[in-house]
């Protein structure tokens, strides 16, 4: 393996001569006006200079003019790059520019060209790379192959096997950084003759379209890929041990779509969704480019350790190798003369003066593998007989021995160099990351570090070959063991991640815990906090009964003013009703009393209407018989002739008192009216009578509950006291206090007493309205009698005046006996 130090890649613009106009592509419709600015090309300072926006001076390797023919292209560009890959690098040539700058011309993936001038760079690598492995001068046996293949819309195409689905095409790193592309179509070219059919053959299965600007425009990125296999054996004539050298290199050829600008090209539909996957892989590419152009992270200990984003796109995974990596590279930037194109040809100078700072490490990797060649005839089996020296022959042995020891040598000091690098890595990566990783693994890499000794600071003697074959096994043992760390360092890193994330997770379980066992500490405080206190209560003396558990004595004291409330209730409710039954029973008595007097005024009135009935009967029987007496003593004196008084004067006094014993007599119809109304009267008064029986009744009735509650409250007194005083044990009686009763007691009582009350007070307004009636009743009746006594009387004194004059006159008249006081 031989070792090359870091280079940039090389950046060779080529100018392609302007659109004729008989061209068969459309001429691009321009955008700025001929006043417009134009590039300078100066191919001999291989600079070129932009008037505009600010003047800048793109330097470049070279700058090839319009009349640059691909055949100058190819030796002044490519040629070294196939030696390179001849040697065992891996090499990479892409162009790059807008749409219709040339690109697939100056490549020749555009088909076979009609001339061999007008050839672009795949026919000619091809041609080179077979006259070189035809005629080998180094020992070296050569075996070739290709890929071709394209990206298309972010999709893998093998265009020598188009059949192959694009999804079951993939690209991936190997150990060692080397990018592969999987389940491609590798075709073993024997001859260039296959080679150039496979190109021919790819090409026309490659994507292509017409567009404003280009009427067989590449629509995609097309990647043709040459795959050298090197080898070489040589055996050591003392142990008879052959060693086969062995070296790969690849050679990408890559021919970019162009960027474009879809107003320019016209591009719709299909066109346009190829368009933007073209500019967006572009646009990658030259993210890519700009960040590996960038100085270095002084931080970053290597390269590596900046962030390219390669992955971003299929293009840019796949020239990961030739952009900041294993390969030497050029770029051929393809710009258009026109000023029509001035903005998009400065868009791709600025883009490849930045590929130029890009520097990669191209190193040729060569794998050595041992068998032990018995056939040989120069260094065949000890034990056989060895053949006679031929001194040709041994001069020849001798030389490439010779040779091979230099090459050991270079391989020697490059792996010195290689050791030494890893070493100043691997130290400085534990000491960075050292402390982040497991010990196992620190200390792990610490035995590495101190195994790759730096040997580039020893001055050494000229190693002998076993001495270097020692040291190539040593640094492969090492290189093992790097790997292996590097291995488990992997491992560990990942272990390390799932490690945090787990911590992490541990971290926010134990967060949370730590809080709720915080809040349970707190809850645990409050609860001791009580528990204290209830024992702090429990240790106490006893305090007196708490207000809500009232003592036996006043539980008695309570009971007792209910009870003489509620008895004083009872009493006065009782003696309310004996009023009211007092009350109605005399009312009773009166109205009998009036009844009776009525009844018997009724009586004397009756008997006094007899009598004077029979009076007045009488009386005029008298006069009736006075008439005849005065009429016979008036017949009697007319015979006679005598002048004699025969009693008219005593027949007027019986007139008289006919008339007076008339007039008694209307007066006591009138008096005996009066006395039925007073009877009629009197039969509303029995009903009232009856009624306030009833009420009396009813009252004596109440006044017995009454009474039977009042017994049964004093016997529930009784009891409960008892059961107080029982449970108190020696609790003193209370005395009764006015007042004092339990409160709910107290409303129940009260309101009840209230009831009560009111009841009996409307009760006693309604007998006292009916008492006042009655009375009223009565006083009328008494007022009537006593006019109706009055108005007898006085027709008693003038009946007794009457009948004392007419006893004057006739002792006929009666004196009736004086009627009896109301
Ligand atoms: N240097 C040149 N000399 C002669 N003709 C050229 C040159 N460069 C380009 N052309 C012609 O210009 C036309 C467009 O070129 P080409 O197809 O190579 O462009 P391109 O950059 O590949 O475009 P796209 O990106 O669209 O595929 C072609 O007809 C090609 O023959």
């Amino acid at each position: 393996m031989s070792l090359s130090p870091s280079e940039c890649v090389s950046v060779v613009v080529r100018v392609r001569p302007p659109t004729s106009p008989s061209s068969s592509a459309p001429p691009p419709p321009a955008l700025h006006p001929p006043s417009a600015p134009a590039l300078s090309f100066l191919p001999q300072t291989s600079s070129i200079h932009a008037p505009s926006p600010t003047p800048t001076a793109y330097q470049f390797d070279s700058v090839l003019p319009p009349s640059t023919t691909q055949s100058q292209l190819y030796s002044s560009a490519i040629s070294p790059l196939v030696s390179a890959f001849l040697s065992g690098y891996n090499s990479t040539v892409f162009a790059y520019g807008q749409t219709g700058s040339g690109k697939t011309y100056t490549m020749g993936t555009g088909g076979s060209s009609p001339s061999p001038e007008k050839e672009g760079v795949v026919p000619r690598v091809l041609q080179d790379v077979f006259a070189a492995v035809r005629n080998p001068c180094d020992g070296f046996t050569y075996s070739l192959s290709l890929t071709f293949m394209e990206i298309y819309n972010e999709m893998c195409r093998d265009l020598l096997c188009p059949s192959t689905p694009p999804k079951s095409i993939g690209i991936r790193e190997t150990d060692s950084n080397e990018i592969l592309v999987t389940n491609v179509t590798s075709a073993p070219t024997p001859d260039p003759a296959t080679a150039l059919r496979l190109l021919d053959e790819g090409t026309r299965n490659r994507s292509t379209g017409s567009t404003d600007m280009n009427s067989a425009s590449s629509r995609s990125h097309a990647i043709f890929t040459l795959l050298l296999e090197k080898s070489r054996s040589s055996t050591d004539e003392r142990t008879g041990v052959t060693h086969t050298e062995k070296i790969r290199s690849k050679f990408h050829l890559v021919d970019l779509a162009g960027s474009e600008r879809a107003k320019r090209t016209g591009a719709v539909g299909g066109r346009l969704k190829e368009s933007a996957t073209i500019n967006a892989g572009l646009l990658t590419l030259g993210k890519v480019i700009r960040s590996l152009s960038k100085p270095a992270d002084p931080r970053a200990l290597h390269a590596a350790h900046r962030h390219v984003p390669y992955r971003e796109s299929k293009l840019t995974r796949l020239l990961q190798d030739s952009l900041g990596g294993n390969s030497r590279t050029a770029m051929i930037a393809c710009v258009s003369p026109s000023t029509a194109d001035y903005t998009e040809s400065l868009s791709t100078l600025s883009y490849a003066a930045r590929a130029r700072d890009i520097r990669n490490k191209p190193v040729v990797v060569a794998k050595i593998v041992e068998s032990i060649d018995h056939s040989s005839g120069l260094f065949g089996s000890p034990r056989s007989p060895r053949p006679g020296p031929d001194s040709e022959k041994l001069k020849a042995e001798v030389a490439r021995r010779k040779a091979r020891e230099d090459e050991m040598c270079t391989s020697l000091v490059d792996l010195q160099y290689a050791t030494a690098e890893a070493k100043h890595l691997l130290v400085g990566f534990t000491a960075r990351y050292g402390s982040a990783l497991p010990p196992g693994a620190a200390r792990q890499l610490g035995v590495v570090a101190d195994l790759l000794v730096d040997e580039t600071s020893k001055a050494r003697p000229s190693p002998s070959p076993g001495a270097i074959r020692e040291k190539d096994e040593e640094i492969a043992r090492l290189k093992e063991r790097v790997v292996e760390c590097e291995r488990d360092l992997a491992r560990d890193e990942e272990i390390f991640a799932v490690k945090s994330r787990d911590i992490r997770t541990l971290q926010k379980h134990l967060a949370k815990q730590s809080e709720k066992a915080k809040a349970l500490d707190q809850q645990l405080a409050e609860e001791r906090k009580k528990g204290e206190h209830l024992q702090l209560r429990l240790r106490t003396p006893p305090t007196p009964p708490q207000p809500t558990l009232p003592s036996a004595a006043t539980l008695l004291q309570t009971a007792t003013a209910a009870f003489h409330k509620q008895q004083r209730h009872f009493d006065k409710k009782i003696q309310e009703l004996a009023i009211n039954i007092q009350v109605k029973r005399d009312l009773v008595d009166t109205i009998n009393r009036s009844r009776q007097d009525a009844a018997n005024l009724m009586a004397r009135h009756e008997r006094r209407k007899q009598e004077l009935g029979c009076k007045i009967g009488r009386l005029r029987k008298e006069i009736d018989q006075r008439e005849q007496d005065r009429l016979e003593l008036s017949i009697a004196t007319t015979v006679s002739n005598d002048s004699f008084d025969l009693g008219g004067s005593d027949i007027s006094d019986h007139e008289r008192s006919l008339e007076m014993a008339e007039h008694e007599l209307e007066s006591l119809s009138h008096q005996i009216r009066d006395q039925q109304r007073i009877v009629a009267l009197q039969k509303q008064s029995v009903q009232r009578v009856t009624e306030l029986g009833r009420e009396i009744e009813e009252m004596g009735e109440k006044r017995d509950v009454l009474r039977e509650e009042a017994a049964r409250l004093e016997e529930e007194y009784g009891e409960e006291r008892r059961r107080i005083l029982e449970g108190a044990g020696d609790a003193e009686e209370p005395q009764p206090q006015g007042g004092e009763i339990s409160p709910l007691r107290e409303i129940n009582l009260g309101e009840e007493a209230n009831k009560e009350n009111q009841s009996v007070k409307i009760e006693l307004e309604h007998e006292k309205k009916r008492s006042e009636e009655l009375l009223g009743i009565n006083m009328k009746l008494l007022q009537d009698l006593k006019l109706l006594s009055k108005k007898q009387k006085e027709a008693e004194l003038r009946e007794g005046g009457k009948r004392r004059v007419l006893l004057a006159k006739s002792r006929l008249v009666e004196v009736p006996p004086p009627p009896p006081p109301l």
